[in-house]
């Protein structure tokens, strides 16, 4: 039986899934496999189910030629943290979840557009403050939703999926910024200048994968293009939007608001944006339901399986 570790707790349906199969291992910690981990784990398991910050470099894979780990199953989309160009060097096959988390996401980037355009996270401290005098003609007023412009960086599956809530629920016009131009299931307006996009837009979101190419793509010239009630949402990942920048942009009023899932330094989240009234902030929610979580780990599942059966991965991304 092939020796097989899921780097975190996982539901219990992933985890019989895998039991199912292999001899399975669970490193019972919440926290990102450390460096030494992901190196002991490469030369004593045959497969690993990792998942975000299980950080997997060439450098962690120097020592070997060809490691006893032969597959990594992503539990996610995102793969950023892994190094899978090092990876099919050595031998190794990487592979992720891609659709199982599509709706998921989406609705989280609506639960950001929503809050942040309408100023929910503030009302609902207000409320909970004690301090709420009542409802009058000029509280709190913020930006209507229905029939504005969205901007969407990334036109992907969950880029597609926010864009069809936006358009079909909310009656928004949608823009969008690709490496390529998309075959779309709605009216779309393609832009190739990203800061041509934030001026028109009046919410723009953030839905492409990290890499050396999107890493700050969202900067200070991104931002200062965006309408002074514009609102970003970044559902994507944190080191796309350049948080320095943000910051200043929300300190000066640059924006009108941001809302965001994902953070540069995860988990860590700058004093100055908790201090932003106009900040709406999720702990990386996107996926976070257990039929989602489910389904993610029968795909992950799926392609260890896949892999050691000497079948084609479905997922394989390397
Ligand atoms: N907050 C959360 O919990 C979650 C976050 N995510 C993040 O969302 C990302 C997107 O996921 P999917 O939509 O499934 O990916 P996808 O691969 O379907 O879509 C990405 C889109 O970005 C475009 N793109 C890639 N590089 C680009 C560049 N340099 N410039 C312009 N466009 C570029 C691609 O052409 C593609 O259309 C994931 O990589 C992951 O990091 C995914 C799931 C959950
Ligand atoms: O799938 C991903 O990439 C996530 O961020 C978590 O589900």
């Amino acid at each position: 039986m092939k020796r097989i570790l899921l780097s975190r707790p996982m539901p219990p349906a992933t985890i019989r899934a895998a039991e199912a199969l292999f001899e399975v291992e669970i490193r019972n910690s919440i926290k990102p496999m450390t460096p030494a981990e992901i190196r002991s784990g490469l030369a004593v398991f045959d497969g690993m189910m990792l998942t975000l910050g299980d950080v997997v470099t060439a450098e962690a894979l120097q020592d070997f030629g060809r490691p006893r780990c032969k597959m990594l199953a992503n539990f996610g989309v995102g793969y950023n943290h892994i190094d899978t160009e090092a990876c099919r060097a050595h031998g190794v096959t990487v592979s992720n979840t891609p659709g199982a988390v599509t709706d998921a996401t989406a609705d989280v980037a609506l639960t950001l557009i929503l809050m942040t355009c309408r100023r929910a996270g503030e009302a609902e401290r207000l409320v909970r403050s004690g301090k709420w005098e009542g409802w009058h003609p000029t509280q709190m007023l913020g930006t209507h939703v229905s029939g504005r412009k969205l901007g969407v960086i990334g036109m992907g599956r969950i880029g597609q999926a926010v864009a069809q809530r936006c358009h079909f629920g909310f009656g928004m016009e949608v823009g969008y910024f690709n490496r390529s131009a998309k075959d779309l299931a709605l009216p779309a307006q393609r832009f190739d200048s990203l800061t041509d996009m934030a001026g028109w837009a009046d919410v723009l979101v953030v839905a492409v994968p990290a890499s050396d190419e999107t890493h700050h793509l969202v900067d200070a010239a991104v931002l200062g293009a965006m309408q002074p009630h514009g609102v970003l949402v970044n559902i994507a990942r944190g080191d796309i939007v350049e948080e320095a920048a943000l910051i200043a942009a929300l300190q000066s009023g640059q924006i009108g608001g941001v809302g965001l899932d994902v953070y540069e330094f995860e988990p860590k989240v700058p004093a100055a944006l908790i201090a932003q009234e106009n900040a709406v902030l999720l702990p990386h929610l996107g996926t976070a339901a257990l039929d989602i979580r489910e389904d993610m780990g029968a795909m992950a599942v799926e392609n260890l399986r896949a892999h050691f059966a000497g079948e084609a991965v479905p997922n394989q991304v390397n």
